[in-house]
């Protein structure tokens, strides 16, 4: 059976995901596409040569018998209604973080999917699918390096631009270690607090870069995760896990080695498309199939995008507090429990 996808937001990773369920994953096809740009979902039809109907909008997408999916790649303040409405027409759900751009809109979505009775939404926190990833949670999970006492990452832009808000360097960038981070060590966040180091001359005005955010696990983990998007010489992405017995690290993105005019070195990747080609691919793969095989998406699920989102606005408050702000979740409903979210049984 071919899942039959409809495609919300034609832009930049929505045509990424296009592309790449059109040309190099199995078991989907594009059927719709629909973008407030309408121009832009033409220009993806025929980028793509699509045999896809072009929407007016979200809700005559999801509303077609023809679609059985949806992928929400739109702007992120746009997820929630097209979620909402995926799940009330009983379509399976794919969107791209975040899930809701409040904890409030996940938690709709998630009493939404609740009532629903069964798994339809998964969201894009792709990270879980990426080889480097996965290699750090067997070590963990097998005790490599007995208990995890703390995690040293980064997340590093070469740079943005002048739309890009001090917020944003939570709610769009660390997110994605905010997600991946207590999936790693399978606990959830405690506190956290935001610290300014000097600012870089290379970012906008208004824009606070470096950040640094501390957080603190209910077991105690101690996360130091630096952000700095403004740090010009490539898309770099560190994690390190510092054990009772040893250490483990991301490897580095394989590349190629050189000596030329008297250097030896590899090249750094730019950006962030290439950095996780891998990983894009295999969480639409595993959508698709999970989907086939179990009538159900096994990948993150809205409550993790939940998480997320209340961590987020954690972080959020404690960069203008200063102060170790709370991470308070609500009561994990039942079907979340014993999801196999990419390896962990929560
Ligand atoms: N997982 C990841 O690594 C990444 C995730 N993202 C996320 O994907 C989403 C899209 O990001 P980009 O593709 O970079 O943005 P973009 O601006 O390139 O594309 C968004 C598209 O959605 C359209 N759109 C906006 N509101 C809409 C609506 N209500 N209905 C239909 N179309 C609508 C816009 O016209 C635009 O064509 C964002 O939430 C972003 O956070 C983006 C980049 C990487
Ligand atoms: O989601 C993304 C990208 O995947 C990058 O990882 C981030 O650096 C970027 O800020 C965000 O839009």
């Amino acid at each position: 059976m071919t899942l039959k996808i409809g495609v919300i937001g034609t832009g930049a990773i929505g045509r990424e995901h296009i592309r790449r369920i059109t040309n190099n994953l199995s078991g989907g096809k594009i059927v719709a596409v629909t973008d407030v740009n309408s121009e832009a979902a033409k220009a993806a039809v025929e980028q793509f040569q699509l045999d896809a109907e072009v929407y007016p909008d979200d809700k005559t997408l999801i509303a077609s018998e023809n679609v059985d999916a949806i992928l929400v790649t739109s702007w992120g303040p746009a997820h929630q209604q097209s979620v909402m409405a995926g799940i009330e027409a009983g379509k399976y759900v794919f969107c791209e973080k975040p899930l809701a751009t409040t904890a409030e809109g996940c938690m709709e979505i998630v009493q939404a999917e609740v009532k629903h009775g069964r798994r339809l939404v998964q969201v894009g926190f792709m990270r879980r699918y990426d080889s480097g990833y996965q290699q750090l949670k067997e070590a963990i999970d097998n005790r490599f390096i007995g208990e995890p006492l703390m995690i040293r990452c980064a997340h590093r832009n070469p740079e943005v631009n002048d739309s890009y808000t001090t917020d944003m360097a939570i709610t769009d960038t660390l997110i994605h270690e905010i997600d991946v981070l207590h999936w790693l060590v399978n606990d959830d966040y405690k506190s956290v607090q935001v610290a300014y180091p000097k600012k870089t001359r290379h970012a906008s005005s208004h824009l606070r870069d470096p950040q640094v955010v501390t957080l603190e696990t209910q077991g105690g983990i101690l996360i130091n995760a630096e952000i700095f998007v403004n740090c010009k010489y490539g898309y770099d992405i560190q994690c390190e896990v510092i054990g009772e017995e040893g250490i483990v690290k991301l490897p580095e993105v394989a590349s190629l080695q050189y000596r030329k005019n008297g250097q030896l070195g590899t090249h750094i990747l730019m950006d962030w498309k290439d950095r996780f080609l891998d990983a894009y691919d295999r969480e639409l793969q595993d959508f698709m199939d999970s989907i086939r095989t179990t009538g159900e998406p096994q990948g993150p699920t809205a409550w993790d995008g939940y998480i997320a989102a209340v961590t987020a606005d954690a972080c959020v408050k404690a960069q203008d507090s200063g102060q170790h702000e709370a991470v308070e979740l609500g009561e994990k409903p039942e079907l979340y429990r014993g999801t196999v979210n990419r390896g962990v049984q929560v």
